[in-house]
C-alpha cells in the first residue's frame, strides 16, 4: 500500500484570525454604478416604476436611485493582510456592518465562511431578508472571501472549483448595441425607456427603437431589453410578442420582484423562443427558490453584492442547476467574473458599459479598483483573474469616509 502523504498545511490554528471589520462609503460611480454625471446613458428617460410620475420620468438620480452610494467593507487579519469588497449600500449599510455583523468575525477565522454567514443573516432577520441588510451581509461576505484569498495566495476561483473554460465570454449593457457588437461582445442589453404610462405611443417608440437597432446589428445579434421592474404583465405581454419579430431574446426584470405569480404568468405569455429573465433584486437561496419552484423565469441574475455574497450564490446556483436554469449574474465586476468562470450554467456573463456614451470599454466599478480586468474583444481569459483573492485593491486616491466605529 503505497504511503498517502495527506499533511493539512492549511488549518483553523494557522491562518490568522480576523482583527477588525471596518466601514466606509463612497461617493461618485464604483459600486453604486448608477451615481454618474450628467449626461450618462444609465441616467436617460429610462423606464421605471417611478415613471408613473412624470416629474420622476427623465432621471432615476431624480427619485434617489444613487441614494446610497458604494460601501467599502475592509477586514484586517491579525498578521496584517486585509481583504476589501465594494458594493451599493453607503452609510446605513456602513452602521449595520459596524454595529451589527462586525461582532460576528472579529477574533474568528476566515475559513469559518459558512457560519458567519449563517450568524450575519439570522441575528439580522428580524429586519433584513433581502435589499440594504442582504448588500450589507454580501458586501462583509466577499470581503471575507478576498481575505481568505490573500491569506492563501490564490485567486477566488480557484477555491471555487477552478475555471470549467479557458475564458469569460460577455454581452453588453448600454445604450448602443451596434457599438458593443463592433467591440466583440457577443450581445446588447437596451434599457427600456418608456413604460406603461406613456400609453400604446411610448410602446410604439420602444418598439422602433429595437426595430432601428436590429438593422444596424444584423439578425444574429443579440438584442436584450431590461425594463427594470416598470412594467405590468399586460404591457410587458404586449411589448414582448411586438418585439418579437426584431428577435428580441429576452425581456429582462419586466415587473416587480415581488409579483412572483406575474412572473410566472408573464412567462406562460410571451413568444416561444423569447426568454423572461429577472433577479437582480432578488435575495437569498429562499428568495431564488420562489422565482425556480414557480418557474418565473428562464434565467435568474442574482448580483452577487445584492443577493448574500458569494457563500449564498453558491446554494443558488446549485438549486438552479439543479432545475437546469442559466445563472448570468448581474453585472458586479471581478466578484461575478471569479463566479461565472467556475460554473458550467453561467455560460456568459454581463459587461455593464460604464462610459456615458458608451461608445467604449471602461472598468465597470472604475475609478474605485485598481487592476480592475475589462473585457478585450468580449471576452476574459481565466488567467487574468489568477492574482490573490479578487484580484483587485482600493485605489488610495478616491476619498472614503468611515462614519461609524465599534
Ligand atoms: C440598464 C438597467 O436599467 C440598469 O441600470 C442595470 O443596472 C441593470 O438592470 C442591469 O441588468 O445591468
Ligand atoms: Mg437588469
Amino acid at each position: 500500500m503505497p504511503h498517502i502523504r495527506g499533511d493539512a498545511s492549511v488549518t483553523l490554528k494557522s491562518l490568522s484570525k480576523i482583527k477588525h471589520v471596518r466601514a466606509f462609503t463612497v461617493r461618485g460611480g464604483g459600486a453604486d454604478y448608477h451615481d454618474q454625471g450628467e449626461g450618462h446613458w444609465i441616467d436617460n428617460h429610462i423606464a421605471t416604476p417611478m415613471s408613473r410620475y412624470p416629474e420622476y420620468r427623465q432621471s432615476r438620480q431624480s427619485f434617489g436611485i444613487n441614494v446610497l452610494g458604494t460601501l467599502v467593507v475592509e477586514i484586517e487579519a491579525e498578521d496584517g493582510t486585509i481583504g476589501f469588497a465594494v458594493t451599493t449600500g453607503g452609510e446605513p449599510a456602513c452602521y449595520i456592518v459596524e454595529k451589527h455583523l462586525a461582532r460576528f468575525l472579529e477574533g474568528r477565522s476566515p475559513l469559518e465562511y459558512e457560519k458567519i454567514w449563517d450568524q450575519m443573516y439570522f441575528s439580522t432577520q428580524y429586519y433584513g431578508r433581502k435589499g440594504l441588510v442582504i448588500n450589507a451581509i454580501s458586501g462583509v461576505d466577499l470581503a471575507l472571501w478576498d481575505l481568505l484569498g490573500k491569506l492563501r495566495q490564490e485567486p477566488v476561483y480557484h477555491m471555487l472549483g477552478g475555471a470549467v473554460r479557458d475564458e469569460l465570454q460577455f454581452y453588453a449593457t448600454g445604450a448602443r448595441p451596434d457599438i458593443a457588437k463592433e467591440l466583440g461582445f457577443i450581445g446588447g442589453k437596451m434599457a427600456l425607456h418608456h413604460g406603461p404610462a406613456e400609453g400604446v405611443e411610448g410602446l410604439k417608440k420602444n418598439i422602433a427603437e429595437l426595430a432601428e437597432m436590429r438593422e444596424r446589428v444584423g439578425p444574429d445579434f443579440w438584442l436584450m431589453w431590461d425594463c427594470w421592474m416598470a412594467l405590468d404583465v399586460d404591457y410587458a405581454t404586449r411589448l414582448a410578442i411586438a418585439a418579437h419579430e426584431y428577435g428580441l431574446k429576452w425581456i429582462e426584470e419586466a415587473i416587480s420582484p415581488d409579483d412572483y405569480w406575474g412572473y410566472a404568468e408573464l412567462r406562460r405569455n410571451v413568444p416561444r423562443g423569447m426568454l423572461v429573465t429577472t433577479g437582480e433584486h432578488e435575495a437569498t437561496r429562499w428568495g431564488f427558490r420562489m422565482l425556480l419552484d414557480m418557474e418565473c423565469c428562464d434565467i435568474i441574475q442574482p448580483d452577487v453584492g445584492w443577493c448574500g455574497g458569494i457563500t449564498e450564490l453558491l446554494k443558488i446556483s446549485a438549486l438552479a442547476d439543479a432545475k437546469g436554469k442559466m445563472v448570468v449574474p448581474h453585472g458586479s465586476s471581478v466578484y461575478s467574473y471569479h463566479f461565472v468562470i467556475t460554473r458550467h450554467n453561467s455560460p456568459f456573463a454581463e459587461f455593464l458599459m460604464m462610459h456615458p456614451g458608451p461608445t467604449e470599454v471602461v472598468p465597470m466599478f472604475a475609478p474605485q479598483l485598481l487592476g480592475e480586468p475589462v473585457p478585450v474583444n468580449g471576452r476574459l481569459k481565466a488567467s487574468a483573474l489568477d492574482a490573490p483573492g479578487f484580484g483587485v485593491t482600493f485605489n488610495p486616491d478616491v476619498a472614503t469616509h468611515r462614519p461609524y466605529t465599534h
